[in-house]
């Protein structure tokens, strides 16, 4: 929330922590600050990332020693974790706002604009996003809009990078862009798809800093064309996709008979999110080497023994499979911690949530099916393959719990 900004200022102040620089960054602009929380604070194994099998994994071929604990990257966003966590704990202990309410109470506008502007992001949802569109049905019409809103907002705050005026984004662009989101989190949206996400944000316990993070991931792809070591990868992941998790799950809702901590639902929706982003990197190696830009972890592909010169030149080795074979298996592993959350949501999210963990994984298997040519081929899940997920997933969601 409003505080969390302060608070992070506040540890920086006590504890002297790392910055992670950007040219980008204006002094007006808030640069990001990387807690170094207590290595080991709340003991036990990571939740957040089973850090030494997902290490161990990726350099399963490589000669380094698996990192074992948290790093700092880790620790500073599960504190975000635990702020989303606590955050939907509360609303769980509160009657939820939206619940028995009129669809046109306390908003900024009537509802019939309202209603056209959740109509116009299911639109755009449908266009772009046709498997989570078509998930979104089965959910409560509230929770519906309020992902379509959601989406069309990180389509559009990924446009601005990756879209057709993306050669005209600059840093200030990107600050105007987060004024305005805060501006929409207090009730003064600026367009139609802001009106829509304004109004979920009043009526979800959706907070700011997720939005506010994917924007600061999006100023990173400004400026940082390489990714030296994994954590590095990971802090990218948790801004541009680890972040739709946190937004997601107070929309989804977490199973009222649900055991679990919201705690580790939040960690498990992080992770599908990790999981996402690491797949697109391994779909996309040739593709983003056409583009400058390398997302492997450098260090690894040193161990591998190989170069950014291996990956522009885009041949398929058998060091190649190697660093690949490791690489899918952390994607891999997150996906398999993501999955252990489905069962937790509210169970009419749990069926597009684990329909679109089943698609998404199946990029890997399709990176192997194309003997890890992700240079040249792209690895793609087959309509039938699609077609088929759904069901299966469907009948596996309704006995989740
Ligand atoms: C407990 C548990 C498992 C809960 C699940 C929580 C949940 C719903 C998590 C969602 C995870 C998710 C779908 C993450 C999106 C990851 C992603 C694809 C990020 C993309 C970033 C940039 O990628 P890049 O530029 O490399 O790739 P492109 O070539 O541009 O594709 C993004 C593009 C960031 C923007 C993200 C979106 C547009 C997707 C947002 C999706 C939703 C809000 C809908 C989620 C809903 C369902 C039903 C899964
Ligand atoms: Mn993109």
């Amino acid at each position: 929330m409003a505080g969390s900004s302060a608070v992070r200022a506040a540890h920086h102040t006590a504890t002297g922590c790392t910055r992670l620089h950007h040219p980008s960054s204006s002094s007006s602009s808030r640069p990001r600050v990387i807690l170094p929380l207590p290595a080991r604070r709340r003991g036990g194994a990571s939740l957040l990332r089973p850090r030494a099998s997902l290490a161990a994994a990726a350099t399963a071929t490589a000669t380094a020693a698996p990192t074992v604990g948290r790093t700092a990257t880790e620790e500073a966003v599960y504190e975000v974790v635990l702020r989303q966590a606590a955050l939907v704990q509360q609303q769980q202990q509160q009657r939820p706002r939206w619940a028995g309410e009129k669809e046109d109470e306390g908003l900024v506008v009537g509802w019939g604009l309202l209603g056209d502007a959740y109509d116009r992001c299911g639109e755009v949802c449908a266009e772009y996003a046709k498997t989570f569109y078509l998930g979104t049905q089965l959910m409560t019409p509230e929770r519906r809009k309020a992902v379509w809103a959601i989406y069309v907002w990180c389509r559009r705050t990924d446009e601005l990078v990756d879209g057709p005026n993306a050669s005209y984004i600059t840093p200030t662009a990107l600050d105007r862009w987060e004024k305005r989101l805060e501006d929409l989190f207090e009730g003064r949206p600026y367009d139609m798809y802001d009106a829509a996400l304004s109004d979920t944000v009043s009526k979800f316990p959706v907070d700011i800093q997720p939005f506010k993070d994917m924007i600061e991931g999006m100023r990173l792809d400004l400026w940082k064309s390489r990714y030296r070591t994994f954590d590095e990868l990971y802090l990218y992941c948790y801004y541009v996709a680890g972040t739709v998790g946190l937004m997601t799950v107070p929309v989804m809702g977490i199973a009222p008979d649900s055991k679990a901590s919201a705690e580790s639902v939040y960690n498990a929706a992080l992770a599908l999110g990790i999981a996402n982003q690491l797949t697109n990197i391994l779909r996309d190696v040739g593709e983003d080497a056409r583009r400058g830009r390398i997302y492997l972890p450098l260090d690894e592909l040193a161990q591998a023994g190989l170069t950014e010169d291996d990956i522009f030149r885009g041949k398929v080795t058998d060091k190649w499979r190697r660093f690949m074979k490791g690489q899918i298996q952390r994607a891999r592993l997150f996906f398999d911690e993501a999955e252990k959350g489905v069962a937790h949501l509210d169970s009419a999210s749990r069926w597009p949530v684990l329909a679109s963990l089943w698609l998404y994984r199946q990029i890997l298997d399709a990176i192997e099916a194309n003997d890890y040519n992700n240079f040249t081929k792209r690895a793609y899940v087959g309509k039938a393959k699609k077609l088929l997920s759904l069901p299966v997933a469907y009948a596996k969601a309704a006995v989740a719990l």
